[in-house]
């Protein structure tokens, strides 16, 4: 971290620094009940469904496993942007909890950067998985600035298409259930799993008019992308759905349905053998993962007599680290004004600069890489 790249050398030009931004999560007993009410601050999630959540990480000594995994990409993505002859430094900030975006790229700053590049640890537009990150850097970037600290914050485009995510989680997903014996490849299913969001920031999702391009119409590529690759792989076409996990917010607001457990027990009720869980709305194993599905809806497979079989998420997968270093140099090339090829699998690439109203909130607040 303290060797300076000479910018104007390197292909990641003008970038002189990365930012991986994400959620966050408490790493201490003491610290969940703090992180909780930073997550919902204003959110009227009822605090029957903190307690519960609240539980799953005193289950594990109040330590989420995100923030861990978090270091862990933004240390596997400094190795290959070195690899590629781009020593920046990757540092990891959050949204919830320590280590605090703002701190995160005061310390870039500190280290001389300038000019900061932000993969967001979500492929996908949504207020939730994008624009409130946004919302989160205008903040940062405002409170460095008052600081009397001169620094600029871009993003990589959003990457629910990017090979090295949609084409990996495709890969990984047809590894699980090209090991199934084949004999149970007709009572088989998948189900692409993403986190649950209020029906109204589905709606909302994506650039204001496009309907094509929200959450959900995103994960649906990822998925078709998934089936197809399961296709090629077992020359079975395993039936699959999109589900979802981790619901909260009061009980008779809408969210997307159907949650996963729901789901489970009505494959029971037809036959079903098998279920290949791929996470597809995450890019690691934190607790919406190991808790949600890992344990929830791996409780509810037993109880129905079926067997549930979990996809690994991208996590620090070579070719998801490799395409997020290829996402960090073409971002640089497009900054630099450069005419860029951006790989994308099934769809089109989407963008790196949000249109006006992309992933509208309930309020309009600053937000940083819009156009
Ligand atoms: C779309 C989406 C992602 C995926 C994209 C992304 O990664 O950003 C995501 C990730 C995560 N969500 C996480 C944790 C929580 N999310 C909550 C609440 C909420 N999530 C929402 C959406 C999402 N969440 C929403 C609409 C709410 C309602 C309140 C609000 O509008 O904000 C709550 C409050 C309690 C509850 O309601 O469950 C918690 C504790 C963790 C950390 C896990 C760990 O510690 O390992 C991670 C990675
Ligand atoms: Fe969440």
């Amino acid at each position: 971290m303290t060797h300076q790249p000479d910018a104007a050398e390197s292909a990641a030009a003008p970038y002189d620094a990365v930012l991986v931004l994400s959620f966050g999560g408490p790493e201490r007993a003491e610290d969940v009940l703090p992180f909780l009410r930073q997550v919902t601050a204003g959110r009227g999630i009822p605090d029957e469904r903190l307690r519960i959540v609240g539980q799953h990480y005193y289950d594990r000594g109040g330590r989420s496993p995100v923030n861990d995994l978090g270091r862990a990409l933004a240390a596997a993505l400094r190795d290959e942007l070195g690899a590629r002859g781009c020593p920046l430094p990757v540092a990891l900030g959050n949204r919830n909890w320590e280590p605090w975006l703002v701190d995160a790229l005061r310390e870039l700053h500190d280290q001389g950067a300038r000019r900061v590049v932000t993969v967001v640890t979500s492929a996908y537009s949504s207020y939730s998985s994008c624009r409130q990150y946004r919302e989160n850097l205008a903040d940062a970037v405002a409170a460095l600035h008052a600081e009397g600290r001169d620094l600029a914050v871009d993003k990589v485009r959003v990457y629910a298409t990017l090979p090295g995510f949609a084409g990996t989680m495709a890969e990984l997903t047809a590894d699980v259930v090209a090991g199934l014996p084949g004999e149970r490849l007709g009572t088989t299913r998948v189900a692409h799993v993403t986190h649950s969001i209020p029906t109204p920031m589905q709606t909302g999702s994506g650039p204001v008019g496009d309907d094509e391009e929200g959450y959900v119409q995103q994960h649906l590529r990822v998925a078709r992308l998934a089936d197809e690759a399961v296709t090629a792989r077992t020359g079975h076409e395993v039936p699959s759905a999109l589900v979802c996990c981790s619901r909260s917010g009061a009980p008779g607001q809408p969210w997307l349905e159907p949650d996963v457990n729901d789901h489970l027990e009505q494959l029971a009720g037809e036959g079903v053998t098998d279920v290949v869980v791929a996470p597809i709305g995450f890019v690691s194993d934190h607790m919406e993962v190991v808790y949600d599905l890992d344990t929830e809806a791996a409780a509810t497979a037993e109880r129905l007599g079926l067997r549930l079989h979990r996809v690994p998420t991208v996590g620090t997968h070579p070719d998801f680290v490799a395409g997020l270093a290829d996402l960090v140099l073409e971002r640089a090339a497009q900054a630099r004004g450069e005419e860029v090829q951006a790989a994308s699998v099934a769809g089109p690439a989407l963008w790196s600069v949000c249109p006006p109203g992309c992933c509208r909130g309930r309020t309009e607040r600053p937000a940083l890489c819009g156009g």
